[in-house]
């Protein structure tokens, strides 16, 4: 970790009917309104896995193991103005303990590939949905 770019992680969860978790920002924030992966920045004391494990708690209050997180896809910006460019690493789970809600503001909803391609999403979030959705 350093402060010439951020790493964030984001989980991508899959439902067994083939809807996948999407959570929606809170107006405030950053990125505000747009849905995106629940997860969140990595702190210089972790590595990346760990980082996604305590986000989904805090975020969604469910509890993941790091054996049931893979790694699918990342993304990284080149340039970003005025904020350290944003590298995000995408991890399929592929279990978990708990309903997901949205314990920290915003909002979380299940949706097909389909109705995600339509969410308005930060920028990153259009080349992971790319990515993850063209094998499902
Ligand atoms: N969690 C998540 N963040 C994403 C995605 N795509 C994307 O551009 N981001 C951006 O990455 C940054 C992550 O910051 P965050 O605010 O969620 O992280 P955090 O919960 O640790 O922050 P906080 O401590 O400020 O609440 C935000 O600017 C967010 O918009 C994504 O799919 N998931």
């Amino acid at each position: 970790m350093n402060d010439r770019w951020l790493t964030v992680v984001a989980g991508a969860l899959r439902a067994p009917d083939g809807r996948w978790l999407m959570h929606r920002r809170p107006l405030e924030k950053h990125h505000g309104g747009l849905w995106e992966f629940p997860g969140g920045k990595v702190e210089p004391y972790e590595i990346p896995v760990d980082s996604l494990v305590r986000e989904l708690r805090e975020e969604l209050g469910i509890d993941i193991c790091k054996q049931d997180c893979k790694p699918i896809a990342f993304a990284e910006e080149r340039v970003s103005a005025g904020r350290p460019p944003i590298v995000i690493l995408l991890y399929k789970i592929g279990a978990w303990q708990g309903v997901p809600v949205a314990l920290e503001g915003g909002d979380v909803g299940w949706f097909t590939p389909k109705e995600i391609d339509r969410l308005d999403k930060p920028p990153l979030d259009y080349e992971l949905v790319a990515r993850v959705f063209a094998e499902d």
